[in-house]
């Protein structure tokens, strides 16, 4: 057993945001190498009419968890569902958990965020900011604990070009924008909320700014760490590649490429789409609690999980990879073949909008009317144009991220740990874009979309049908347009004429004729 996985052996583990894409992969990450930890607590609301122990039931039967499940038999014994809602400003959790949290817990791994970008700054304040300051003050009355993990985002500081691994300071005190959410009201908030978010593009970043402010300020003797992960997506390898199961950062956008759908989008080709693969983000987390926990470093250590200092792939190369990766695997019932234009300014945007986004909805509710059924294209695109203008900002910009405490902790693991279970740093090690692109897609298709493999040469053949119909289409208005022309013009009469007479004219002998 590697040096890090046996550290986590017999630990009591605490994390937060457990049902969240990245805190399941690191709950799995976890018991797949450590199987003798002792406990893992999951601070958990319940959902949509679903039980704590229903929503486990459901998270341990997903096919993240078949490995697992070999490996460690017993692993829903060893999960410890714990009421709790983040909103709550006792956390609502019960007297009995806490004492067991308290007394209990080792290490906290805290995951649990809103990652919406147009989240009310009360919400966003509330969770990425409130709750992290309660659970620093549960954590510091924890008796055994030996490292609490927070995870942030390298945006936090997206306002600036260059980020290193220290916390910037923010204008206003975390502390007094806590005090003012008490009593301003929402109107008020709203009105000031882009006076205090400056210029980063979201309360998002915003106020996960804010939350590593308060644990820099309030962690106390604790020994804490902070991971920034960029756009986190798809796993590279583990549990196995492609794994995917929200449709947050790139993957909404892939499937609504893939259905053909998004055809145009406001991107700078240039910048490096810093996407890094969940497993190595959880890789690094864990690494990053073994570390802390061990060696207690002196200060906060802030790491960053990113992937464009160590192998940068430009948004252009990101989108082609895509692309391609769509002939191979494409994805079935296509509104329109995949075909993804990059433009850059607003007018472009604007246009390519039109007539790539609104004309064809419209045309297609006008159909479905026609049929007696439902329009419901215009719809859709209007909230995929909408997410798309929440998402831009980050297709549009480029950072530099120094990695010295990710570089420094890689070189203290042990070969092994570096080789085998705890690397940190794939894929950068070799060009593997292409490759991760391709299993990404396909993890779409199966964990998300839920589409048959099977049906992929039937969904070949229905772009086919939409390339032929693309063609038609396009020879039918250029023939009416020339039509038009020809009837009503007497120069396009006389170019129609130099055209169809020219090549007899000029017709070259060939060699074989002569
Ligand atoms: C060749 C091409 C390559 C392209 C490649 C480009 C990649 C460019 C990635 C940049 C990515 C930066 C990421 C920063 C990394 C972090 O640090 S933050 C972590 C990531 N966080 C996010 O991505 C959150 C973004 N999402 C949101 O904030 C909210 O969903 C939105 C966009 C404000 C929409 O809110 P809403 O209107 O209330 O809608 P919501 O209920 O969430 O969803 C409604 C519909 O919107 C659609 N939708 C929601 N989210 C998405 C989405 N991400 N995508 C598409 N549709 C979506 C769905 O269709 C959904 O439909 P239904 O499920 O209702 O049928
Ligand atoms: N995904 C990304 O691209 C990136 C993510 N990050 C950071 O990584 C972390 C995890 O993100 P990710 O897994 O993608 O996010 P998800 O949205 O998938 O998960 C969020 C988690 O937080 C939990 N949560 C939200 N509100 C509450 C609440 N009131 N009480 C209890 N739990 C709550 C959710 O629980 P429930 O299931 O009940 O909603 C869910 O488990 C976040 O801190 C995020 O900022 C950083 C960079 C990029």
């Amino acid at each position: 057993m590697s040096m890090v996985a046996a550290f986590y052996s017999n630990k009591s583990i605490l994390i937060t945001g457990a049902t969240g894409f990245l805190g399941k992969v690191l709950m799995e990450k976890l018991f797949r190498t450590s199987p003798q930890l002792k406990v893992i607590y999951i601070l958990i609301r319940p959902k949509a009419g679903q039980t704590l122990q229903e929503r486990v039931f459901q998270i341990l039967n997903s096919k993240l968890f078949e490995k697992v499940k070999e490996i460690c038999p017993n692993v829903h014994e060893k999960i410890r569902p714990i009421s709790a809602d983040l909103n709550q400003s006792d956390l609502a959790i019960s007297k009995e958990d806490m004492q067991e949290l308290l007394s209990g817990t080792n290490i906290v791994f805290h995951c649990a965020a809103t990652v919406r970008f147009d989240a009310h700054l009360r919400e966003a304040v509330q969770l990425n900011v409130i709750a992290t300051q309660k659970l620093l003050l549960m954590a510091s009355q924890m008796s055994k604990l030996e490292a609490f993990i927070h995870i942030s985002t390298a945006f936090s500081n997206c306002n600036l070009k260059r980020i290193d691994e220290v916390i910037y300071p923010c204008p206003v005190e975390p502390r007094k924008i806590i005090d003012s959410m008490e009593w301003l009201d929402d109107a008020i908030i709203d009105e000031i909320t882009p006076k205090l978010i400056g210029d980063r593009p979201n309360t998002y970043t915003y106020t996960k700014a804010l939350g590593e402010m308060v644990i820099h300020q309030e962690s106390g003797n604790l020994n804490v760490a902070i991971i920034r992960p960029s756009i986190v997506g798809a796993s590279w390898q583990e549990p196995f590649p492609g794994w995917i199961d929200n449709i947050n950062g790139p993957s909404g956008l892939i499937i609504a490429s893939g259905k053909g759908f998004l055809r145009s989008l406001r991107a700078t080709p240039m910048a490096i789409a810093d996407v890094i693969p969940v497993d190595t983000v959880v890789n690094l987390t864990i690494a990053v609690g073994w570390y802390t926990a061990v060696h207690r470093p002196k200060s906060t250590l802030i790491y960053h999980s990113t992937s464009g200092n160590l192998n940068p792939c430009l948004w252009h190369d990101m989108g082609l990879k895509v692309l391609a990766a769509f002939e191979k695997i494409p994805f079935e019932r296509a509104f329109r073949r995949p075909y993804v234009d990059f433009t850059t300014n607003n007018f472009t945007t604007q246009y390519w909008n039109a007539v790539s986004h609104w004309a064809p909805a419209i045309i297609y509710d006008f159909y479905l009317r026609l049929t007696g059924r439902k329009p419901r294209m215009l719809k859709l695109m209007n909230r995929l144009l909408r997410t798309i203008s929440m998402l831009e900002y980050f297709i549009n910009h480029s950072w530099e991220w120094s990695t010295n405490n990710t570089e420094m902790l890689l070189s203290e693991l042990s070969p092994e740990d570096q080789r085998v279970s705890m690397e940190v740093r794939q894929p950068s090690h070799a060009n593997h874009w292409l490759e991760y692109i391709e299993n990404y897609v396909l993890g779409i298709k199966k964990y998300l979309l839920k589409e048959d493999l099977a049906g992929i040469p039937k969904a070949k053949e229905h772009l086919r049908r939409l390339r032929n119909i693309h063609y038609l289409f396009n020879t039918a208005l250029f023939l009416i347009v020339w039509r038009l022309l020809i009837a009503r013009s007497q120069t396009a009469r006389n170019v129609w004429f130099l055209i169809m007479t020219c090549p007899l004219r000029q017709e070259p002998k060939s060699p074989a004729r002569r």
